[in-house]
């Protein structure tokens, strides 16, 4: 995509600035990951549980509601409402309690069930195709999460429900349950207590690598080997993976057994199909992929002076001190101002299999100093020189907007608009989230200037005082 785009900048950043230099430290979800072979609700090494295979339950039972025929249910974050998770159907703890994470950053529903992309990654799995535009949902979705206990031709009808074949939910059951395992306390049908000091919460797993992504799952099924509860479980009613892995003669699970290979490329294309599981009406993005080139950039004006302060992220690169980077500035009358981009620091992506290095414009890790610009002149678009090299978006450019910004005083003051841009009305959008994480917008509007604007200054001066709103949001 095309920089600047608020939403695709924003997910992008949510996708791939994972850990290091401006990841956004309270909201970035490798925070919620890190570790994923433990459990961090409380934090514990032996309790037998992982954040990954936590997470990527919880995002395959907001998935299961959806509905193929009529388009309702799906990845809309509705498990996070406490009349849907609360479903016999669910058996898991509350989302919504002190511990849980949706109480720690803040963060949109969504972006945390998206997090199990990161978790597979981080967990050895494949990397997952990621599309934004996932919409909270207001209302439950109708149940339809499967249950063990149910028999063969339900779980088929219901896979088919939501949208996958017989083999396809063959490999979706497989992939999901190379991760974690059953629990004595949400299922004592199915796990008796373990007495075991590697699984103090009785934790029967599915595969001997609980916390890893491999094909081990199906491996121990075809070896005779599994100890998974819901293949050889005391219970035979409850045995829904020994029926569904058996259910074509066990060819797919030969098939995943025979080669990691396939396991891996079926389970990135299950888990993306998964996620991508969204009611009708909703449209997601392309595949966002990362900027190689990504600038971040804040524009205000400080009494008369434009002040023009960035960082840009060079994707996929590692340190390297004779690198140089400079910033060009295009202003409205044909000019182009430059100055240099000084290393910040480095932050690292999906497992650190990525490094990306970080640049301020006119600025040192310990002091930032803006690029004071003639607001007359103004800016139109940045471009980047690395090592000579021009990046500019295939000869975009790197569009900014100085039409409208905010002056450099906090909530009261000035928001300056440029002449020439006249504009009938200016507001400001404030974002709330309301107690099940919902969020809405209202518009604060900013009153127009009382004097007529002298014909020679670059922008007048509207005004406005959110100071209470935003003490408030
Ligand atoms: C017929 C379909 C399915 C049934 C009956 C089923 C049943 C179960 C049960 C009973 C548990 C134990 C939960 C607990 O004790 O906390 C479980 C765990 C799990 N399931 Fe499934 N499941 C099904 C399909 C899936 C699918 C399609 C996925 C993902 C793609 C998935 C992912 C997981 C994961 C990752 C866990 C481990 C959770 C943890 O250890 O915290 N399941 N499943």
């Amino acid at each position: 995509y095309v920089w600047p785009s608020p939403q695709l900048d924003a997910l992008e950043a949510v996708r791939f600035d994972q850990l290091g230099f401006n990841t956004l430290s309270a909201t970035t979800l490798a925070s919620f990951i890190q570790p994923c072979d433990q459990f961090t609700f409380p934090p514990s090494s032996n309790s037998g549980r992982s954040n990954a295979a936590d997470w990527i339950r919880t995002a395959y039972h907001d998935a299961a509601t959806h509905n193929s025929t009529d388009g309702t249910g799906g990845m809309d974050g509705s498990i996070r409402l406490q009349a849907e998770h609360a479903r016999a159907e669910m058996r898991m703890p509350s989302l919504s309690g002190p511990s849980s994470p949706l109480r720690i950053g803040k963060l949109g529903y969504f972006e945390l069930l998206r997090s199990s992309h990161l978790r597979l990654k981080y967990s050895g799995g494949p990397e997952i195709a990621f599309r934004g535009g996932r919409l909270d949902a207001a209302v439950p979705n109708a149940p339809g999460v499967p249950v063990p206990e149910q028999g063969l031709a339900s779980h088929i009808a219901s896979f088919a429900r939501q949208g996958f074949t017989q083999t396809e939910m063959i490999g979706l059951v497989a992939c999901g349950h190379t991760f974690g395992g059953v629990q004595h306390s949400f299922f004592p049908d199915i796990v008796n207590v373990l007495i075991d000091p590697t699984s103090t919460e009785d934790v029967a797993h599915f595969d001997s690598t609980f916390v890893t992504f491999d094909n081990n799952v199906a491996a121990e099924y075809i070896s005779g080997t599994t100890k998974s509860p819901l293949v050889v479980g005391f219970n035979d009613t409850t045995n829904s993976d020994k029926r569904i892995f058996g259910s074509d003669g066990n060819v797919t699970m030969l098939s995943f057994a025979n080669s990691p290979e396939l396991f891996t490329s079926t389970c990135a294309n299950l888990f993306a199909r998964m996620l991508d599981t969204v009611p009708s009406g909703v449209e997601l993005t392309d595949v966002i992929t990362p900027l190689p080139v990504k600038p971040s950039v804040n524009l205000i004006m400080n009494g008369d002076t434009l002040q023009l302060s960035g960082l840009v992220r060079l994707w996929n690169t590692t340190e390297d001190p004779t690198r140089t980077v400079r910033v060009l500035w295009h202003d409205h009358v044909g000019g182009t101002g430059n100055g240099t981009a000084n290393f910040l620091d480095t932050s690292s992506s999906t497992g650190g299999k990525y490094t990306a290095t970080w640049y301020g414009f006119n600025s040192t890790v310990f002091s930032f100093h803006p690029l004071l610009l003639d607001p007359v002149a103004g800016v139109t678009s940045l471009s980047f020189l690395v090592d000579g090299n021009l990046e500019d978006q295939g000869g975009l450019g790197f569009a900014i907007q100085d039409g409208f910004m905010l002056s450099q005083t906090s909530c009261q003051g000035g928001a300056p608009v440029r002449n020439g841009v006249n504009p009938s009305r200016v507001y400001l959008e404030q974002i709330n989230i309301d107690s099940v994480q919902r969020r809405s917008i209202t518009e604060n509007d900013i009153t127009p200037p009382s004097q007529p604007v002298a014909a020679n200054s670059a922008y007048s001066l509207w005004s406005m005082n959110l100071c209470q709103s935003f003490e408030h949001s």
